[in-house]
């Protein structure tokens, strides 16, 4: 784990292009594809700055696909989809043909299913195998939940699903899907920015004390971890 803090938003949103564009370079060099996963709450507004100044040529060789995502239609405040549709897209050069959407025909579980099938094939992999994303973008709630993994919750424990759906989330909407830890930890690297003093407590429990808290569990097995912090975040960080 690499906690990096900086003095304020400007220069996480900075740190965070510098780190993007370096992964972004490594796998396009070695796979011709960058692929990476989305967070929402606070990360669409990091991403979009720091994605509104990225001038590469090959940003149109990036996939974005989503940590997680509310079972909401993307025309809904709540949607993630729909929030990246607007702050970020118009910002550049993207294309929403390179954003790996949900399917919201069936029910949640459905949902859930399509989305590990749509993710496989385009990692063109079987069943039963781990795709191993170039990134994931990730945020931490005031309860230590990432993605849609909140605490003490039953798919802390799924250990084959690599996309799962909940129903019963904490923070509203409840209905959404989710990457797992058998996936999430598969990336070769994960990435939490996070700013304000909001973030400070659970920053320490999680990142200093490491209690055993759905954030602390993401630990990449042969990634790379950062934590990019302003310094209100990272006020107990030595
Ligand atoms: O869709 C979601 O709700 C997120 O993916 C969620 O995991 C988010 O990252 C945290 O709740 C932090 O949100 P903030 O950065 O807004 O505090």
């Amino acid at each position: 784990m690499n906690i990096i803090v900086v003095k304020n938003e400007a220069e996480v949103v900075e740190k965070l292009k510098q780190e993007i564009e370096q992964r972004s370079e490594e796998a396009l060099k070695t796979r011709g594809v960058f692929r990476l996963g989305l967070s929402g709450g606070s990360l669409v507004s990091y991403l979009s700055s720091a994605l509104e100044s990225i001038k590469s040529s090959d940003l149109d060789k990036w996939q974005f696909f989503f940590c997680d995502e509310r079972f909401v239609p993307d025309t809904d405040g709540d949607s993630t989809y729909g929030v990246y549709k607007t702050a970020l897209i118009p910002k550049t050069t993207l294309k929403e043909k390179q954003f790996v959407w949900i399917d919201l025909s069936g029910s949640v579980e459905n949902c859930a299913e399509d989305y590990e099938k749509k993710i496989l094939k385009e990692f063109s992999m079987e069943k039963a195998s781990v795709p191993r994303f170039d990134l994931l973008l990730l945020g931490m709630g005031p309860d230590g939940h990432t993605c849609s993994l909140f605490p003490g919750h039953a798919l802390l424990e799924e250990h084959h699903k690599l996309i799962a759906s909940i129903d019963d989330s904490p923070k509203p909407p409840p209905k959404r899907i989710t990457m797992t830890l058998p996936l999430i930890n598969n990336a070769s690297c994960c990435i939490f920015a996070m700013c304000g003093e909001g973030k400070a407590d659970m920053v320490k429990r999680v990142f200093v004390d490491k209690e055993s808290l759905p954030a602390g569990m993401v630990k990449p097995t042969n990634g790379d971890l950062l934590c990019i912090l302003d310094e209100a975040a990272g006020k107990y960080v030595k």
